[in-house]
């Protein structure tokens, strides 16, 4: 299907949007009104700009407040709309987008309303220009999509057609069922914009937090099905407004919004979510660095057991738990991730169908071969089979308390963090859990994990929401047979290397639980769930950008020790890590 997004969705100039909309494989584009009033150029040179860039023009908008209004009114839209609709023809866009009023003076008249579209058709007909009448899920008498739809079969126009917006159509919790009883031809447009759930005025809602497809809770897909099923067969357009997209990189939103457009498109054919291959578990962690982070990890008490044969690389183990350590230069950071794949090959092919850059690697005669791509922060993502752990000759020294990775956590760049959720979701095929809001002493952070079926891929994502210095930090939970048992050497051998935990959260744990006094004793945090299932977790200092979570799961505990992260959020700040 052909592929659009209104201007308003990617920050810049409108020139600037283009190319970016341009260069994520758009065919198409809806100019909004207000990108084209600040453009200097003038309505023919952006027309041949959409064209040597290969987009068409699919729509102009909004017109509003134009129906259901008293005579002089009218005598007043319609002179507005004659300007339109030249502006249109030089614009060289035939579809315009009439948005249901919203004006306290409108009149309740079904009547009077079909009429004026009519008449609204009838002049737009003669420049050959045709409307498409949304309901604002916020209009003032017209605010549901079926209603659009009475209006529009009433006035009887052949140049005049209903717009369909997911985002006003679901935000109202309307059925979208009823999508199936308007004729194809007289569905005009689609527009495809999904939102988190919040309880809030819909037009605030609407304008500040719609989201591409995937990224909300919406269920666009069911949308689009219902528009496919009733014959339209006009473009997929994404009209997501949003604070974030406004100032993020336009053409990592736009990327972004086609990845959206693909994973929704796939949906659509195979009659449910595209099949990534899901990986099953961590194979390797990588850090940068050596000195401080060696002797880290030997302190929490893993060896070096192999070395790379051609890189500065060495494999270090402790049970089922393996970490790169590469000497390449650079602050200590954590900067690949390998996962155990049932097909690396597939599993590369799978995200380069999404847009996720495929990183380009060297590799000696006789070395494995590992696929990678890389993650919205940049984070290398390798995709493995058993071969790779072979380059570095392991000694077989591998044993201790800790058995294996148990999460990995990473921090998302300012304003992308509903690509994180799509990314995760759509290429590596992880469950996403709803997002959290932690606070942290200079700020607010966001938190959302997403886990593969069965918990062996386990990945957190975290964003600086509201102030503090953005959120650097990456960890790596390592998962332990007996954490009160670790806590207890670590404690007493390496004095200084976990972070001390206030007495005041054991105070409100033991109001909360009837806590086991050994944990304030050895400084190890606690949260149990609903099933009375247990989570004991600590922290260890930061080395760099990265940090250690020590994390021990009782009795199916799901979740991340969410309650806790506070805790560490300002021990770090009171000079403990
Ligand atoms: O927020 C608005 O006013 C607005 C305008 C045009 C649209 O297509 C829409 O969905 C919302
Ligand atoms: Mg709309």
């Amino acid at each position: 299907m052909r592929k659009s997004i209104a201007t308003v969705s990617v920050s810049g100039t409108l020139t600037e949007k283009l190319e970016a909309i341009a260069a994520a494989g758009f065919d198409g584009v809806e100019i909004f009104e207000s990108d084209l009033l600040v453009c200097p150029l003038p309505p023919e040179e952006i027309r041949a700009r959409a064209a040597d860039l290969g987009l068409t023009i699919d729509l102009y908008q909004p017109f509003r407040d134009f129906e259901s209004v008293p005579d002089d009114v009218l005598t007043r839209n319609l002179r507005r709309a004659e300007h339109k609709f030249r502006l249109m023809e030089r614009l060289g866009a035939d579809l315009l987008l009439v948005c249901s009023n919203v004006s306290p003076g409108a009149i309740g008249d079904d009547d009077l309303a079909a009429g004026q579209l009519r008449l609204l058709a009838e002049r737009a007909a003669e420049h050959g220009i045709r409307i498409a009448y949304e309901a604002l899920a916020w209009g003032r008498h017209v605010n549901e999509y079926l209603h659009a739809w009475r209006l529009v079969r009433l006035a009887g126009h052949p140049g005049l057609g209903v717009c369909l917006d997911s985002f006003h159509i679901l935000s109202r919790g309307s059925d979208p069922i009823g999508i199936e009883a308007i004729p194809g031809e007289k569905i005009f447009f689609l527009q495809l914009a999904d939102a988190p759930r919040l309880a809030m005025d819909v037009l605030q809602w609407s304008r500040h937090h719609r989201c591409f497809p995937g990224q909300g809770t919406f269920d666009v897909a069911g949308v689009a099905e219902h528009a496919l099923n009733a014959g339209y067969a006009g473009p997929l357009s994404l009209e997501v407004f949003n604070d974030h997209f406004r100032q993020a990189d336009a053409r990592r939103t736009a990327r972004d919004g086609m990845r959206s457009l693909i994973a929704l498109e796939s949906t659509l054919e195979h009659g449910g979510p595209a099949r990534p291959i899901v990986p099953t578990g961590f194979a390797f962690a990588e850090l940068a660095g050596t000195g401080e982070l060696g002797g880290m990890l030997t302190a929490l008490g893993f060896a070096r057991t192999g070395r790379h044969p051609t890189k500065p690389v060495e494999l270090w183990e402790q049970g089922g738990a393996r970490l790169l350590l590469n000497a390449t230069g650079g602050e200590p950071a954590l900067i690949a991730i390998g996962l155990d794949s049932p097909d690396p090959a597939g599993a590369v092919e799978h995200a380069e169908s999404l847009l996720s850059p495929v990183l380009p690697r060297r590799r000696g005669p006789g070395e494995a071969r590992l696929d990678a791509i890389a993650a919205p922060d940049g984070t290398q993502i390798f995709f493995c089979d058993d071969s790779w752990l072979s380059d570095f000759a392991p000694d077989g020294r591998a044993g201790g308390e800790i058995t294996g990775i148990d999460h990995v956590a990473l921090a998302q760049p300012r304003h992308y963090f509903d690509e994180a959720e799509l990314f995760y979701r759509t290429v590596l095929g992880l469950s996403p859990q709803p997002g959290l809001e932690l606070p942290d002493p200079y700020g607010l952070l966001r938190s959302k994990a997403m886990s593969s079926p069965g918990g062996g891929v386990r990945m957190v994502v975290n964003i600086a929401q509201v102030g503090a210095e953005g959120v650097p930090w990456q960890h790596v939970a390592l998962a332990c047979r007996d954490v009160l048992a670790v806590a207890r050497r670590l404690r007493a051998e390496h004095p200084g290397l976990l972070l001390p935990i206030p007495g005041n959260y054991y105070d409100d744990l033991e109001a909360r639980h009837d806590a086991d006094p050994e944990l304030r004793r050895l400084g190890v945090l606690y949260d149990r769930d609903e099933d009375g299932g247990e989570f004991l977790h600590l922290y260890t200092v930061t080395v760099g950008r990265v940090f250690f979570e020590l994390v021990q799961r009782i009795g199916g505990y799901d979740g991340y020790g969410a309650v806790n992260a506070p805790i560490r959020l300002a021990v770090r700040h009171s000079g403990g890590g």
